[in-house]
């Protein structure tokens, strides 16, 4: 006789919603959901880890979701090693909560400029100050990503672990610093991690974390991206802007499912094919030799067109390039501290170097040396539930000063040059803290240039709405005549009645005018809307959208009282979306 298996109690999309759900609460919240349950239910309940042993909890932070991916997975290891875990994303945690745990894992990334990612910036503070809780039974490890091209590498990570055990916890095995090509280092922490995590006293059935059953639907990463194809690419913005804002649309055959307005796309672009052909002959070689890349073989001109970062050298190449060359320089500087590489990094990128110290390197060992290329996210510039065959994007040329050259960036540059039907690799990238609110509160959504881009799709998603919360938007951009970003979606919301208000910005043709002026001209419309609940969306340039938070933080505590912005945060009725 075979066994049945039992039919999972949930539909794919069902899980899909749980789990994402599951991870906008806080962890009192999920506290309070599991005893709600185990009490609601007739079922005897079967929760992992309910006699002495607390489920680890494995806290996140993320901007991009490298860290919430390898959460996850460590998350998914222990559940085969029976250690019951709890998956937090750090922005919904307050460390006060941590001195009634007794193992704490976080994973988190650093940003900026050396910062935490900014959605765990309250927790950083709290765990960094005064107020912090003394955590004398918390045993802890930390697992770090960063990007050891940046100068601050892996610091909030680095930061968080000094804490933890400043705070009096005990570290369960030393700190991993992650670079860009962080998954064989991060699984081979976790591998050590799990040799010191407790196993769960199981009262039930349930082994470790809810899993997702074997049919999940189908799920991109970059990994397994989805290739799609430019239906539309055109210059929203004027014909001799030195950088072209357009607006692209790509066929979507294949559903991606839940991908909501607010939502993003990572973008795996393709190194430009002068790019690839330098590189080529600075390393004399053909581009025709096999290669092997996370097992998949390839020609080496793939190879490096689509996989390999072909920019920034990183440290490991440099040690690789003085072993190749075996240029006295490099191999001194190879021996100097890592502070010294990184500033010699800074100047010279992957080019610089191969034409100053030449070499032939193996084709293999090439790959293997390179850093691998990122995905960028874009944001997602329509609403699928309107349209779901479709994914439009606002993408603006990128350019920096780099020596004496004028450097373009590669996803803006790839993006921008594509034609109606070739081909792009992409996988979703779920934001669920920009995500339009549940209920009909007030909307203001602030948007500087490209982010007007979540802002045209959540018109969109509105626009079907019998229930229509009032909207006030805000934009600013260059010039009114060239660059008001789509013209026609807006007066059209405003027409229908989708947007009750919208104020512009023109920088150049309104001198003196900033983003925030029209805000504080109406200061007091802005209070009102606050007091009846509205939500405030922050999208676009971080240097100006931060400018005008603490304008705003500053004109808001004056006429509501102070702490009335810091109430908003805690409320969740501020949402940031910045780059
Ligand atoms: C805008 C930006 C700034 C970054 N700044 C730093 C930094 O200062 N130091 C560092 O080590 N890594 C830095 N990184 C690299 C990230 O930490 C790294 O890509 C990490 O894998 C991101 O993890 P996440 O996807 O979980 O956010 C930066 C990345 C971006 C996109």
């Amino acid at each position: 006789m075979t066994a049945q298996a039992t039919p999972p109690p949930f539909s794919d999309p069902q899980w899909s919603q749980l789990r994402q759900w599951l991870e906008t609460l806080d962890e009192r919240q999920r506290w309070w959901l599991s005893g709600y349950l185990a009490a609601a239910s007739s079922a005897p309940a079967a929760v992992a880890g309910t006699e002495g042993t607390q489920p680890v909890l494995i806290g996140y932070g993320t901007e991009t979701d490298n860290c919430r991916h390898l959460a996850r997975t460590l998350s998914e290891h222990c559940g085969d090693a029976g250690i019951a875990t709890e998956v937090v994303d750090l922005a919904r945690l307050r460390p006060r909560q941590l001195a009634r745990r007794d193992h704490l894992v976080i994973i988190t990334a650093t940003h900026g400029d050396g910062d935490p990612p900014e959605p765990i910036q309250d927790f950083y503070q709290g765990l960094m100050g005064d107020g912090a809780p003394q955590l004398a039974n918390l045993k802890f490890a930390v697992l770090a990503l960063g990007d050891s091209s940046y100068e601050r590498f892996c610091v909030t990570g680095q930061e968080f672990d000094q804490r933890l055990e400043a705070l009096g916890g005990e570290r369960l095995i030393a700190r991993q610093d992650c670079d860009v090509d962080f998954e064989q280092p991060a699984r081979d922490w976790i591998a050590r991690l799990l040799e010191k995590l407790p196993k769960a006293n199981t009262t039930g059935t349930a082994q470790g974390p809810a899993r997702a059953p074997t049919s999940s639907p189908p799920s991109y990463d970059k990994h397994h991206p989805l290739t799609v194809e430019v239906l539309v690419n055109q210059n929203l913005s004027a014909a001799d802007r030195a950088q072209p804002i357009h607006h692209l649309e790509l066929a979507l055959d294949q559903a991606i499912p839940d991908l909501f307005p607010g939502d993003a796309v990572g973008i795996l672009a393709d190194n430009p094919p002068e790019l690839v052909a330098a590189v080529l002959d600075a390393c004399e070689l053909s581009g025709e030799q096999p290669v092997t890349v996370n097992d998949d073989a390839q020609p080496l001109v793939q190879a490096l067109r689509q996989t390999r970062d072909l920019t920034i050298a990183g440290t490991g190449f440099l040690a690789f390039w003085a072993e190749q060359s075996q240029a006295p320089a490099l191999l001194e500087l190879c021996q100097a501290e890592s502070r010294r590489q990184r500033a010699f990094l800074r100047d010279h990128q992957l080019l610089d170097l191969l034409h100053q110290y030449p070499a032939r390197p193996p084709a293999q060992a090439l790959v293997e040396a390179l850093r691998p290329l990122q995905p960028r996210l874009y944001d997602v510039a329509n609403s699928l539930a309107v349209l779901d065959d479709e994914l439009h994007l606002t993408v603006k040329a990128f350019h920096y000063p780099f020596r004496k050259r004028h450097e373009q960036g590669i996803a803006s540059r790839y993006l921008l040059d594509l034609q109606p039907g070739d081909p792009v690799r992409l996988y979703p990238h779920r934001n669920a803290r920009f995500r339009l609110p549940d209920d009909d509160a007030p909307l203001i959504l602030i948007a500087e240039g490209t982010g007007i881009a979540p802002y045209r799709a959540f018109l969109q998603a509105l626009s079907q709405q019998s229930q229509r919360p009032p909207c006030w938007l805000v934009f600013a951009e260059q010039r009114f005549e060239d660059d008001f970003l789509y013209q026609l979606d807006i007066q059209q919301a405003r027409a229908d009645g989708v947007l009750e208000r919208v104020d512009t910005v023109f920088y150049q043709d309104q001198p003196g005018a900033g983003l925030i002026t029209p805000l504080l001209d109406q200061i007091d419309r802005l209070g009102t809307w606050i007091d009846r609940g509205a939500h405030l969306y922050l999208c676009g340039d971080k240097g100006r959208l931060s400018d005008l938070e603490s304008g705003l933080k500053t004109a808001l505590d004056q006429r509501q009282g102070d702490g009335a912005w810091k109430q908003l945060g805690r409320e969740k009725r501020l949402h940031r979306n910045l780059y």
